[in-house]
């Protein structure tokens, strides 16, 4: 197809948007406040999804209208910016009611194999669920302890080989070791053995899941509003990006289907499998070996892309925050490192970091203040009302304590904005402080079950919870205890190497030239 096919592809797109916003019968949200729209094109699009300095725009509006605002997307669409407890829940929990917005659905279709568990639905969602959770329940989880503390090990020779420079960047060192902990946990491999291949199309896939530009939303903006048919052929279009997302997912069918033949290989000559668990979940070839739950070669091919890069750079960026945060504030790093040093001395198994307070606090306040998928989009599948924990006033003044929902309509979970709500959290909400995690009561132990831990929605809620939530806290856990515990973090000396916090589809921690990267300065102290 030449640009100018293209062209008049977009166009034609646009034609059918307009004619779709202009002439729908959709007057239900006009009485909900909202920020004013900058542009018909973009409507408040780019101040939320391409500025600069995280929450610029966000915290700002959640200030003025409250946990419930209309903003407007692309070409004068309404879309209502929900952090309402309630309404929240109904959200993630209603089946009936939302599932993912056709703009998320179609950059999760970019990344991930539509057989995977994250895009499927209904009754084949579960059933992949309940096989995946296999290895991610506690028992499950607390068996990968030695994976990472190994990666540990080899996160602190990196950090030693950084000790001393004015500002070393731990993104690239945080990334690898994450990638690292879930290859060897989910197929018994070690970053070596994926190769140089795939290890570099794969950083280049994270990075391109990671970035945002006024082109992008509007491309998003036009891909949202085609039939599945045509998104589907888009996706496959000559273009250098798709080509590279194409290789990607190859590359980790490549490596998921030699895993596989290696467990089957094993299993007939009667040797130990590779210690993974895919081991557990791969039974088509010697059915003797069942386990609940298990998968075909096909279905588990499909999942090896999501498992891998799904707990790559979520876990990574919040580690990255955690030290930016540590190296902001020296008396709490010192009380922490004392925390660990007098409770890891004895070695142990994963109860040791449970019963460590400051560790867990500090961990929680990392994941409320940086939850790396801060906002994303669902929509309503059928009409309903949707109902809020607070009222709300109208336009007109009148108060509301439930909202007509079309169906079509696009919300935001503002998962951001739910976890820095002074209602919730009390007037400090934008303060980093652990210690709001070590007195009992409310605010944030209030039970209305929005979230799968610890009242946050950092791993969402309901059917699609984060799969591998206890997986990452763990791997938190003794990542950050180990590497505490060896070095000090502090801010670099020179101002123009602070570390911003920007949203790029997640939240990231971003250098001065805007590029994705944390900088400290690190001393090796034990
Ligand atoms: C701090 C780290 C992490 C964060 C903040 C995070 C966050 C999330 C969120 C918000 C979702 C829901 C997405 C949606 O509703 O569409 C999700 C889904 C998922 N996550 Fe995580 N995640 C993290 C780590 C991990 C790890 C370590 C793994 C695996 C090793 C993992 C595997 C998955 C999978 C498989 C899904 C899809 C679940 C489904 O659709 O049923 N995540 N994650």
């Amino acid at each position: 197809m030449t640009i100018s096919q293209y062209s008049l592809a977009a166009a034609g797109a646009l034609a059918v948007y307009v004619a779709y916003v202009v002439f729908r019968p959709r007057r239900n949200l006009c009485d909900i406040p909202g920020p004013p729209s900058p542009s018909w094109l973009f409507g408040n699009m780019l101040q939320l999804l391409t500025t600069p300095i995280y929450g610029e725009y966000e915290f700002k509006w959640l200030r003025k209208y409250g946990s419930v605002y209309r903003v407007k997307g692309c070409f004068g669409e309404d879309r209502l910016m929900i952090s309402d407890p309630a309404a929240l829940q109904v959200i993630l929990n209603g089946r009936q009611y939302y599932t993912m917005a056709p703009g998320f659905e179609n950059s999760v279709q970019l990344i991930y194999d539509p057989g995977s568990a994250i895009l499927c639905k209904e009754e084949e969602h579960k059933r992949l669920r309940g096989a995946l959770n296999n290895g991610f329940t506690a028992t499950a989880v607390r068996t990968y302890l030695p994976i990472f503390t190994r990666v540990a090990d080899m996160l602190t020779e990196q950090f030693d080989a950084m000790a001393g420079q004015p500002a070393a960047n731990l993104l690239p060192s945080l990334g690898r070791a994450t990638l690292s902990a879930v290859t060897e946990a989910v197929l018994g491999l070690s970053l070596e053995d994926l190769g140089d291949e795939f290890i570099s199309t794969n950083f280049l896939m994270v990075g391109m899941a990671s970035t945002s530009s006024p082109s992008a939303v509007l491309g998003d903006a036009i891909m949202a509003l085609m039939p599945n048919a045509i998104r589907n052929l888009a996706r496959h279009l000559p273009i250098k990006p798709l080509k590279s997302l194409d290789k990607a997912r190859f590359l980790a069918h490549k490596i998921g289907r030699s895993v596989i033949r290696d467990i089957r290989h094993a299993r007939i000559e009667g040797l130990d499998g590779v210690g993974a668990f895919y081991d557990e979940l791969d039974n088509k070839w010697i059915p003797s070996f069942a386990v609940d739950g298990t998968l075909s070669e096909h279905e588990l091919l499909a999942q090896t892309s999501l498992l891998l890069l799904a707990g790559q750079d979520t876990t990574g960026n919040t580690m990255g925050f955690a030290f930016l945060e540590l190296a902001r504030n020296i008396d709490f790093q010192d009380q922490l490192r004392t925390e660990i040093h007098s409770s890891l001395g004895a070695g142990g198994d994963t109860t040791v970091y449970e019963n460590m307070p400051l560790l867990n606090a500090f961990i929680k306040e990392t994941l409320r203040m940086y939850p790396s998928v801060s906002l994303s989009d669902r929509v309503a599948v059928q009409d309903h009302m949707l109902p809020l924990s607070q009222p709300i006033t109208t336009s007109h003044g009148t108060q509301i304590t439930e909202i007509p929902i079309m169906k079509g309509q696009v919300v935001y979970l503002a998962t951001g904005q739910y976890q820095r709500s002074n209602l919730r959290w009390g007037e400090d909400a934008h303060e980093f402080k652990p210690s709001r995690w070590m007195h009992e009561g409310p605010p944030h132990k209030v039970q209305d079950g929005v979230g799968g831990y610890a009242n946050l929605l950092t791993f969402h809620g309901g059917s699609h919870v984060c799969l591998g939530w206890r997986f990452a806290l763990l791997e938190m856990q003794v990542f950050i205890s180990e590497l505490v515990g060896k070095f000090e973090f502090s801010l670099p000396a020179d101002d123009r190497s602070r570390t911003v916090c920007r949203y790029a589809l997640t939240l990231q921690p971003a250098l001065p030239n805007g590029k994705k990267g944390a900088l400290v300065s690190l001393k090796r102290v034990v």
